[in-house]
């Protein structure tokens, strides 16, 4: 029986970012198209390379992508929105990027009241990437716009692999698509076309195998998603290409007897999310069907046990072929653990990346095909660096244990229920009707992160990058008294991310310096990794938080980052539950809030902004996640007294089906984004009788537009229609980290404008 080694997938943006530096170079006009197709072959060229030197025998092609693969996958079916005036069929480049960055070069952007929306983006499955969500009108034409995965595919061939391209499969694609005034499925046939034509493309070119992934299938379907499984896999098998059908991010269930029994030569499944899933594939899969066991995890950097992962593959292997692969594809890991000289030689050992992750999964297909003796020494390497991770004093804190072991529900509740802590708040803070604030960042330019980089180079000292800290945030201080703002903030300069900043001062944390991992287009994240018990050696903020209090006898809001969104957009232990670690992140943040109200502060904020979208993919297990959740932000915010204000912030825009779990989060505030859905989610807030106040983002910070004070008055009577004017906040939709300042200053002139003229509205009688 032979075993052979696939990735389902490489990362795209290169081992040094070097994608997102060839797009906004491109982007910002300062080089060519040709440039950009030229870089974008070199990486190509460098991804095959590296995974056929490692070993690996099925090569992925088409898993390039110059923003979103989700999106590669409209254009190729033509589904263009009429709003960029392009017909199906004859796309190109700039098409493309106008549909993911709009056509004045911003996600969901419209410039000044001209140019074109980009496609909404939102998140791919319970991961951090983010997908340009497909949009289908009614009467809509499709047609084939793009030729990409053949040309990838020739072009690898040309070089001399031959790969197995992957394309995203028809029911995920219309199953994430959005209709407008249609339901996207009323496309299938169409798609259906499409897709066969793209198949025997393939396959007159010269391809035997495609990878076609859909994720779908790990989540619960409807009948007409089942129906249209059956359907499309029915057809595509027949056109002469073999397929590997791809499922990810959790267990088949209820799935499992509709995916195996399709036409189609192989199935790909998620052995790392759904363990238990393995006896019962074997069992349903028919012998002709190759299975490709998802074994090596694709969502997170720990090395695997290989001796351990043999014990369960050797009897499977004996008795059919098999492929090993990562469980999904490898664009949600770092590329290369070699270019990490920062991490320590302990913490290195337990760590797999992209490129870390292929060569295990070589080991293992070379223990099979030819005996365990043959890599001896590296499976060796691999138990021992199991076995010392089970037992590192950096992993096991005594202190953090018996901290977590005395958690008590009072620790989770504040003194005074929301009314009596309001009136409070109310006395001590003396903020008009409407108050305004803004979410916490302010523009992360060229200048600051330059500085920062510098600073990290050993370019700029301590003392003179501090100054420099000093310097914006007094500035943004005084910018926004002027403005009139009611609450300040001090403007995270001295932040590289939101997350990644506590990561790198909290115990338990370790961070990479090149560890990048796509989260949109060329926008990338360094999630720490989360190795060991976490605590809070000493204050994170507080200094900063009382620098710019310093500066103004206006309330300035401390300004944390949550436990649960810390947890969601790190790489975390594989030891123990999520809920356990996500407690003793909140035992730290709790710690600074305590300190913060020590210090003097008087409003804290505590972003949640991941704690919706890490609900898990299967709603039969979301209450537990939300219960363990909501009790870690309840513990991180509640060592405080009634008279300190607890805010939180949410930018993800769906909340009607968790609206119990925010209540239940019991804030003093929340802000959220509401702008772009014309504020009817508050109608879940009223219709829930949400006690407490909440922002509702009057504009979106997604795009470059100035809102109008009249724009903003009319959305603030809209909130009014839903909640009591004592409850709303006039914030901006999220954080304005990545806008300009000449961007701001008039959004942020033209909010304050909007509350005074709303709080008069309120004053004069009816
Ligand atoms: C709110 N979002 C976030 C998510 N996850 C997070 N962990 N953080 C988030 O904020 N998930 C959901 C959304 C996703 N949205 C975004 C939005 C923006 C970015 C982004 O802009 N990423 C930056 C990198 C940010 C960062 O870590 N910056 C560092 C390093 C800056 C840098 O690249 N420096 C250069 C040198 C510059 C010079 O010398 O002039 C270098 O190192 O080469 C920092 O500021 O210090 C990005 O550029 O992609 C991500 C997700
Ligand atoms: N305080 C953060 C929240 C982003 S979700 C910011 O303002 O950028
Ligand atoms: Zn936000």
């Amino acid at each position: 029986m032979t075993v052979t080694v696939a990735t389902l997938g490489f990362p795209r943006i290169g081992p040094r970012r070097e994608l997102k530096f060839a797009l906004e170079k491109f982007w910002s006009g300062k080089s060519t198209e040709a440039e950009l197709l030229e870089a974008a072959a070199g990486l190509r060229a460098a991804a095959w390379a590296r995974q056929a030197a490692l070993g690996a025998d099925w090569l992925p092609s088409n898993d390039f992508s110059f923003y979103d693969h989700v999106l590669d996958t409209s254009l190729m079916l033509g589904a263009i929105p009429e709003r960029y005036g392009v017909a199906a069929g004859t796309a190109d480049l700039a098409t493309y990027f106008a549909m993911a960055r709009g056509t004045t070069g911003e996600s969901a952007g419209c410039a000044h009241g001209h140019g074109h929306t980009a496609q909404e983006m939102t998140k791919w499955f319970d991961t951090n990437y983010h997908y340009m969500v497909p949009e289908l009108a009614a009467g809509q034409k499709l047609a084939l716009s793009s030729s990409k995965i053949v040309d990838e595919y020739r072009e690898a061939k040309a070089l001399g692999y031959e790969t197995r391209p992957v394309l995203l499969g028809p029911v995920t694609w219309l199953s994430l698509a959005k209709g407008r005034d249609v339901d996207p499925f009323d496309f299938l046939d169409e798609v259906l076309g499409l897709y066969s034509a793209v198949l025997t493309q393939l396959a007159h070119a010269g391809a035997e195998w495609v990878q076609i992934d859909e994720p779908i299938l790990a989540l619960d379907l409807d009948e007409r998603q089942r129906a249209a499984i059956t359907r499309v896999y029915a057809k595509l098998p027949r056109l002469g290409l073999k397929i590997m059908l791809a499922t990810y991010f959790g267990a088949l269930e209820d799935n499992l007897t509709l995916a195996v029994n399709l036409p189609v030569a192989g199935l790909h499944v998620d052995l790392v999310r759904a363990p238990d899933q393995f006896d019962k594939v074997l069992v349903a899969a028919p012998k002709g069907l190759l299975l490709s066991l998802g074994v090596i995890d694709g969502r997170n950097i720990w090395r695997a046990d290989l001796e351990k992962l043999l014990d369960r593959i050797e009897p499977v292997a004996a008795t059919r072929d098999i492929v090993l692969a990562p469980s999904c594809s490898l664009l949600h890991v770092p590329v290369d653990l070699a270019l990490e000289p920062k991490l320590d030689d302990e913490i290195k050992q337990w760590l797999a990346f992209a490129a870390q992750k292929i060569d295990e999964l070589v080991t293992l297909k070379d223990a099979l095909n030819g005996g365990r003796d043959w890599v001896a020494e590296k499976l060796a390497a691999s138990g021992r660096a199991a076995a010392a991770r089970k037992v590192s004093p950096r992993i096991h804190d005594p202190l953090v244990a018996a901290r977590t072991a005395s958690i008590t529900e009072a620790m989770r509740s504040r003194q005074s229920p929301y009314a009596a802590r309001a009136a409070v708040q109310a006395g001590i803070l003396a903020l008009p009707p409407f108050p305004t604030t803004t979410i916490g960042s302010f523009p992360q330019t060229a200048e600051v992160r330059h500085a920062r980089a510098e600073h990290n180079r050993g370019n700029l000292g301590d003392a003179a990058y501090e100054r420099f800290l000093r310097e914006e945030t007094e500035r943004t201080v005084r910018w926004q008294e002027e403005a009139g703002l009611d609450m300040l903030v001090h403007g995270e300069f001295e932040r590289n991310d939101m997350v990644q900043y506590f990561g790198e001062q909290l115990a338990g944390f370790a961070f990479t310096v090149n560890g990048w991992v796509q989260s949109y287009g060329s926008r990338c994240v360094r999630p720490p990794i989360l190795f060991g018990d976490v605590s809070r050696p000493k204050p994170m903020t507080v200094e900063w938080w009382r620098y710019a209090q310093g500066l103004t006898a206006r309330p300035m809001k401390g300004m944390l980052t949550g436990p649960v969104t810390i947890l969601n957009w790190s790489f975390v232990r594989d030891d123990q539950p999520r809920s356990a670690s996500c407690a003793q992140i909140a035992l730290a943040i709790r710690d600074e809030v305590v300190d913060l109200e020590r210090a003097g502060c008087k409003a804290i904020q505590i972003d949640e902004a991941a704690l919706r979208e890490g609900l898990p993919l299967r709603k039969r297990d979301w209450q537990a996640y939300l219960d363990w959740a909501v009790d870690c932000f309840r513990l991180s915010a509640a060592g405080v007294g009634d008279a300190t204000q607890i805010h939180t912030h949410m930018c993800y825009s769906e909340f009607n089906d968790i609206l119990p779990a925010i209540g239940a989060m019991d804030t003093d505030v929340i802000s959220i984004e509401t702008a772009r859905s014309q504020m009817e989610l508050l109608e879940g807030f009223a219709a829930y009788r949400y006690p407490s106040a909440i922002g509702p983002g009057v504009y979106d910070i997604h795009a470059p537009r100035v809102p109008s004070v009249d724009e903003i008055v009319r959305l603030m009577q809209l909130a009014q229609a839903h909640l009591a004017p004592e409850q709303l906040w006039v914030n901006p939709d999220c954080g304005l980290k990545t806008r300009k300042w000449e961007e701001v200053k008039p959004a942020i002139d033209a909010m304050v404008s909007a509350a005074r003229e709303l709080r008069v509205r309120v004053a004069e009688p009816a």
